[in-house]
């Protein structure tokens, strides 16, 4: 599913009243009435406070204004005042809550007339919506403040005012938002974590856009859905032999972090590859044996770590490397010596990353296509620091694009960017799968794709997904604090099922 930007929406939007065709007001009439649904089936207030701008998102908030009062709930109606004369829609809504003289109307023209906010009240943030354009200043920003210290809960309309849709909105002042009732698609602005803070919980709201808009317009950002991972998954045939899903090589765990090594294992063997083998150090190698037993294992001659290449990786369908294998010298030479294989189908994971960000010379030396999946902090290890996640997600893409390789970029909405310059979100996963091991169980799942001969930029994209999902199916037997690493793996079967 495509991501559009605010721009895009914006022309939807004009697409939608062109094409419909319908005339803008009553397209902001149904708007309205969509969120007003919402807001009388999901919340009771005493009364209604509702901030509006002059711009179309107070033209939606005065629309709303008037069908809660229609529908016998109690209102104030706030105007942020400024010099604008107001958009048409604004300007139509506003002549028409005017003359029902039963709402209050009140103009915010300076700091004295902030008004004072019960608590028990609801809050609805009309002031700006996707066509903001710089960040607030002013007795706009004083207002926003005033907001946010009421103590009532805010409501949203299509996105917290202040927030800027598809770049950082870090330093300005915005609302925080219990609720976001946003119009017909995500907003970019909803799936990167700097912003968690500001949008509550997000509902869509669905004002029937004109379906055919989104296939007209090229983004380079899409959304990972079921659809998409469902074009991707490949079932199996009836006469398949265990030869026709590759051989999968997982190389993890010095001694004490087994459990990575099992935990990625397993999920590569539950992910469907034919054949696992296991490279751990030696004295992993009963304990591997005993958790996975359908897996082979090659033992490290050392007792504790991976320093020794005893065979030929190209014979190998895929290969995962990295959970827990520490970053010790003889891993070090282990991990520069497999880069030397160009043509190996890779996974590099956690240390074999913390490895590469300490000697970046070895970046050169990927395999095309390779799969790196780091968590934050070790993006920041591999590409620096950046000011604010826009700017981590960029440079997520750009080095995607120079390196030639896919880089995972995990997080609760994990960014897939590939070389091509695309980035796909993913939105399945939940904080349950916060805790050590969640990220070895991905690292075992794309190893088992790739073995099974899907592309590097088709195993990324149904993996982070099929994993988020089976994370999502744990946290529902299990709930999210209990559940851990191995749950998942326990429910990837169930997340496969989803995509027949
Ligand atoms: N028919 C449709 O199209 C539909 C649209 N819909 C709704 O429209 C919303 C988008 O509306 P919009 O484009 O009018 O922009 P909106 O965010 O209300 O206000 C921008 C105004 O504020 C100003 N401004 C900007 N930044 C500023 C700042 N920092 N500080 C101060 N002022 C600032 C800027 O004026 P400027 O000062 O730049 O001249 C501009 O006038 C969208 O989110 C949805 O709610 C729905 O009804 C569905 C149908
Ligand atoms: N709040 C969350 N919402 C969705 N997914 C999450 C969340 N927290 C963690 N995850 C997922 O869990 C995995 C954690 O990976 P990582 O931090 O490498 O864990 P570890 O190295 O301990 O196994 C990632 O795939 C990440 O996307
Ligand atoms: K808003």
């Amino acid at each position: 599913m495509k991501l559009l930007s605010a721009t895009q929406i914006r022309q939807w939007d004009e697409f939608t009243i062109k094409n419909e065709p319908i005339v803008s007001l009553e397209l902001m009439e149904r708007a309205a009435n969509a969120c007003t649904r919402w807001l009388l089936q999901n919340t009771l207030a005493g009364t209604y406070y509702i901030f509006c701008g002059k711009g179309n998102n107070g033209g939606d908030g005065l629309a709303i204004a008037r069908l809660l009062y229609n529908a016998g709930r109690a209102i104030k109606v706030f105007i942020l005042e400024s010099d604008a004369k107001g958009s048409d829609d604004y300007i139509s809504n506003f002549r028409i809550l005017h003359h029902l003289s039963a709402i209050p109307i009140y103009q915010v023209r300076s700091e004295k007339d902030l008004p004072v906010i019960p608590e028990e009240c609801i809050l609805i943030d009309a002031l700006f919506g996707t066509g903001l354009n710089r960040g607030l200043t002013g007795l706009a920003a004083q207002l926003i403040d005033h907001l946010n210290n009421a103590g009532a809960p805010v409501i949203s309309i299509d996105i917290p005012s202040g927030l800027f849709c598809d770049q950082s909105s870090r330093g300005h002042s915005i609302i925080r938002a219990r609720h976001t009732l946003t119009f017909q698609v995500l907003k970019m602005a909803f799936l990167i974590a700097e912003n968690a803070v500001f949008f509550g919980q997000v509902h869509l709201i669905d004002i029937n856009l004109h379906p055919s808009y989104p296939d007209l317009v090229d983004t380079p950002f899409y959304i990972i859905n079921q659809s998409m991972a469902r074009r991707i998954y490949r079932p199996r045939t009836a006469f398949a032999h265990k030869g026709n899903f590759g051989h999968a090589l997982i190389i993890a765990g010095a001694y004490g972090k087994t459990g990575a090594a099992i935990l990625s294992t397993r999920a590569c063997l539950r992910t469907g590859a034919g054949l696992v083998t296991a490279h751990v150090p030696d004295r992993s190698v009963s304990i591997l044996q005993t958790a996975a037993p359908e897996a082979m294992v090659f033992p490290d001659p050392e007792a504790d770590h991976i320093a020794t290449l005893g065979y030929t990786p190209e014979l190998f369908s895929a290969t995962g490397i990295g959970p827990g294998i520490g970053t010790g010298v003889k891993t070090k030479f282990f991990l520069r010596g497999l880069l030397e294989h160009e043509a190996l189908k890779l996974v590099l994971d956690a240390d074999a990353l913390n490895i590469i960000a300490g000697s970046p010379g070895l970046l050169n030396h990927l395999p095309p296509g390779s799969i790196l999946t780091p968590h934050p902090r070790e993006f920041s290890r591999l590409f620096g620091e950046q000011d604010n996640d826009f700017k981590k997600m960029e440079i997520a893409i750009s080095k995607s694009m120079e390196l030639n390789v896919i880089i995972i970029l995990k997080g609760h909405h994990t960014l897939v960017a590939l070389p091509d310059g695309t980035g796909f979100f993913n939105i399945t996963g939940n904080a349950g799968m916060a805790k050590g091991g969640s990220g070895d169980v991905l690292t075992g799942m794309l190893t088992g794709l790739l073995a099974q001969g899907y592309s590097s930029k088709e195993a990324a994209i149904m993996g982070v997904f099929l994993h988020g999902l089976a994370g999502d199916l744990a946290a529902g037997a299990r709930g999210m604090e209990a559940m851990t690493a191995t749950d998942i793996i326990e429910n990837i079967g169930s997340a496969f099922q989803q995509l027949l």
